[in-house]
């Protein structure tokens, strides 16, 4: 609750005051324990907000660490406290993330390969796939691809089949599951039954099951605001408890469920909950705040009070009343021998098994989906970078750019630039089209061919006239910074949703982030340079820029190079936020700093000295002084005048490039691009999820015996109503007992 707040008594009006306030203290979870036995489904019930994920991230040992958390408690397994080293935990998270171009067959496949280095042989593999695809009810769709939000894939219900079927790899004698019933709830928490059968604990949060759910599980935690109502065995025993305090459910004539009282005469024959009637629904209600109406949410509140009051003086006897004597552990430490058979291989073969995920990712996104959100996301950035700049420089060149590239995507994009409309290429553009269901390699490509085209038209056959030294300038500045916000978009656009399922793997430790990050590199070179290079190809020969073959390719090459650092930039800013949007926002903000000291649009020598150390960092600033180098270097131009520009270098010598040469700026480059790439490897390290210690309770609350009587020991009272009344939704009301 809010903390004191101190303010200046009346007398004390004219001192200044100083107002003290205390940090308010909230508990997300307060004075909850439990049981949660093998062979046996336990789900946490609860309304929104309750508390059910934290609890499952506490008892899974992961809670995601903040400063302004504390967390005390004991958790124990067989009796001795918990120890990740000796049992392995499976958590379902509510979310399900998958590289969205692997098949269900090929992600389990790969994911077992990464888990479980003792299964040498492929038909092994094979075979141990095929009885998780089988046992999570996968097979009709093991050859589908999995999909995400831009691409159609496998079902919600078969996504989270999936999560668990990857879960299922290790082996876990304890499965966790928060809303596993997101997707298809009959079959999942079938599935989810049956490993409990097996001999599995577990244990899943669930908001408002529906009734044919709630009659698969075996106990029941009830939380509501962080405290506990109700933990023990489901169905009538649920039900039977809490007809004790005067709540039984009965069905009224409006069609609605009526919480009352045990004491008012017309309900107490209908004591049991109906056959018909779902009591999640009932148990929902009943620890539900009301906010229908002021009286209402005063009423359920006082009953919500008592009721966790209730529970809190009398759990000490229903939990912990399993004997572990009595349970048959034989399964369960063959689970737990499995698991550690199980580790992760070594570096070279987790280095091979990721490349060849990062390769198959790569390949069948570019052959089989087409990706119109990518496209739409970078035309998106590219506007924002012109409005930016419009700002800043008057670049007429760079607008007519963008706006171009927006229009080439227009049918998906309908905010576009006013710019974008009055643009003097517009008919060229239409004529152009990019076709908008075409695979992602073709938008891609004539995305690329189409910036080069327009590029080309714009500065179509340069001449040697003086004037053309300006129009080779503009252009090359143009093309560093197209080629740049390319691959920043399309990077930032997809990691940050790669880097959290890595997250996830590599906090369950399948592999370590060196082979991780190096084979990802790897496999993006490839694609990586295609692009870069198809618009060099097209553009180069259009505007006739120095027309040599050994000039073409070390063009290529630096804007090859150059696309590569944007990437290994975009990959530092992805690693650094947490969302797309995030890095979409960030990284093109970055580049546009870039950009302005790129080289052409103001001489660093002329700006504050706190600014010029950026052309030196400047990927964009660099590619356009080996653009400019190779350009202009040996070319002669027409003139007339004696204080015309005779040669190229003299044109270089303008620019400040003067004396250095194509070689100086590769080597800056690919420094800058190892800086990137370093930069993201500690990132990555440094925002991987770290996880709340649990720390032991204060020593008074240790004292409190954890070995109790059964439940069955202990003498049941007769109800008792008490003096002060609890209000009811219905006419009476009754209080629940003080005990
Ligand atoms: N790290 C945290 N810092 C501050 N508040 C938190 C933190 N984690 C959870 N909470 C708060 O604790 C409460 C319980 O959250 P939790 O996600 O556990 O609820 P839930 O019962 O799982 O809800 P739902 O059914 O909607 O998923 C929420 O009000 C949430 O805002």
């Amino acid at each position: 609750g809010p903390g004191p707040v101190l303010l200046p008594d009346e007398e004390e009006d004219r001192v200044p005051a100083v107002e003290l306030k205390v940090a308010p203290v909230r508990f997300l979870l307060k004075n909850v324990s439990g049981e949660a036995k093998p062979g046996r489904l336990l789900a946490i019930m609860g309304p929104s907000g309750s508390g059910k994920t934290t609890l499952l991230n506490v008892l899974a040992s992961q809670l995601v660490a903040s400063p302004r958390l504390h967390l005390s408690g004991l958790l124990e397994v067989n009796g001795r406290p918990y120890s990740a080293k000796n049992y392995k935990l499976a958590y379902i998270r509510q979310e399900d993330l998958f590289f969205s171009q692997l098949t269900v067959r090929e992600t389990l496949s790969l994911a077992a390969e990464l888990q479980l280095q003792d299964i040498s042989s492929v038909e092994a593999r094979d075979q141990y796939v095929n009885d998780l695809l089988f046992k999570t009810g996968l097979v009709s769709c093991a050859d589908s691809r999995v999909g995400d939000a831009k691409v159609r894939g496998i079902s919600g219900g078969e996504k989270k089949r999936l999560s668990l079927a990857c879960e299922l790899i290790a082996s876990p004698s304890v499965i966790f599951a928060d809303e596993p019933t997101t997707g298809m709830a009959e079959k999942v928490m079938e599935t989810l039954r049956q490993l409990a059968q097996d001999g599995h604990t577990v244990i899943c949060s669930i908001h408002q099951p529906r009734g044919s759910v709630y009659a698969k599980f075996d106990d029941i935690v009830l939380l509501t605001e962080g405290s506990l109502v109700y933990a023990g065995p489901a169905r009538d025993e649920a039900l039977a408890y809490f007809s004790k305090f005067g709540f039984v459910v009965c069905k009224v004539a409006c069609n609605g469920y009526l919480i009352s009282s045990q004491l008012n005469p017309c309900l107490i024959d209908r004591f049991i909950c109906p056959e018909h009637v779902n009591p999640a629904e009932f148990l929902a209600d009943l620890i539900s705040v009301d906010y229908s109406s002021a009286e209402n949410v005063d009423a359920s509140q006082k009953r919500i009070d008592g009721l966790i009051e209730s529970f809190a003086e009398q759990m000490p006897s229903t939990l912990y009343s399993t004997s572990l004597s009595g349970l048959d552990l034989k399964d369960t430490t063959t689970l737990r021998k499995k698991v550690v058979a199980k580790s992760k291989g070594g570096w070279w073969r987790q280095f091979c098994l990721l490349l060849r995920r990062a390769w198959m990712q790569i390949v069948q996104s570019l052959s089989v989906y087409t990706n119109k959100q990518e496209s739409a996301d970078y035309v998106y950035t590219m506007l924002s970078v012109s409005e930016k700049l419009f700002k800043v420089v008057n670049v007429v060149d760079f607008i007519i750019t963008h706006a171009v590239l927006g229009i080439l995507l227009k049918h998906q994009i309908h905010n576009l630039h006013e710019d974008v409309y009055q643009s003097p290429v517009w008919s060229i553009i239409m004529d152009i089209k990019a076709s908008r269901d075409g695979p992602t390699n073709k938008v891609r490509s004539r995305m690329s061919i189409a910036s080069a085209i327009i590029f080309g038209s714009v500065f179509w056959r340069m001449g040697k006239s003086q004037t053309s030294i300006q129009d080779r300038m503009g252009l090359l500045q143009v093309a560093a910074i197209n080629t740049a916000m390319a691959a920043l978009t399309k990077t930032v656009g997809v990691f940050p949703k790669e880097r959290a399922i890595v997250d996830r793997e590599r906090a369950k430790g399948s592999y370590s982030l060196g082979p991780y990050l190096l084979s990802k590199l790897l496999a993006e070179i490839p694609v990586g340079a295609a692009f870069p290079l198809l618009f060099g190809t097209v553009l180069y020969p259009m505007t006739r820029l120095h027309p040599t073959m050994s000039r073409f390719g070390k063009f290529c090459g630096i804007i090859t190079t150059e696309s590569f650092a944007a990437s290994a930039m975009g990959l530092t800013v992805g690693a650094m936020v947490p969302t797309t949007e995030a890095a979409l926002a960030v990284g093109p903000s970055f580049m546009t700093v870039f950009i302005v000291f790129g080289g052409y649009y103001v001489n660093a020598e002329n700006t504050p000295i706190i600014f010029r150390w950026i052309p030196r960092v400047s990927l964009i600033r660099w590619a356009f002084q080996g653009l400019c180098i190779n350009e202009f270097s040996g070319l002669q131009f027409d003139h007339q005048n004696s204080f015309d520009i005779q040669t190229g270098d003299q044109a270089l010598d303008r620019l400040s490039f003067g004396g250095s040469t194509i070689r100086d700026t590769v080597v800056a480059q690919s420094r800058i691009l190892l800086f990137w790439y370093y930069t993201t490897y500690l990132m990555l390290e440094k925002n991987k999820p770290k996880y709340q210690p649990l720390e032991p309770p204060p020593r008074d609350q240790l004292q409190t015996p954890l070995k109790l009587e059964p439940l069955e020991s202990e003498t049941e009272e007769p109800y008792q109503p008490s003096e002060s009344p609890l209000p009811d939704q219905g006419a009476e009301s009754e209080a629940i007992p003080a005990q």
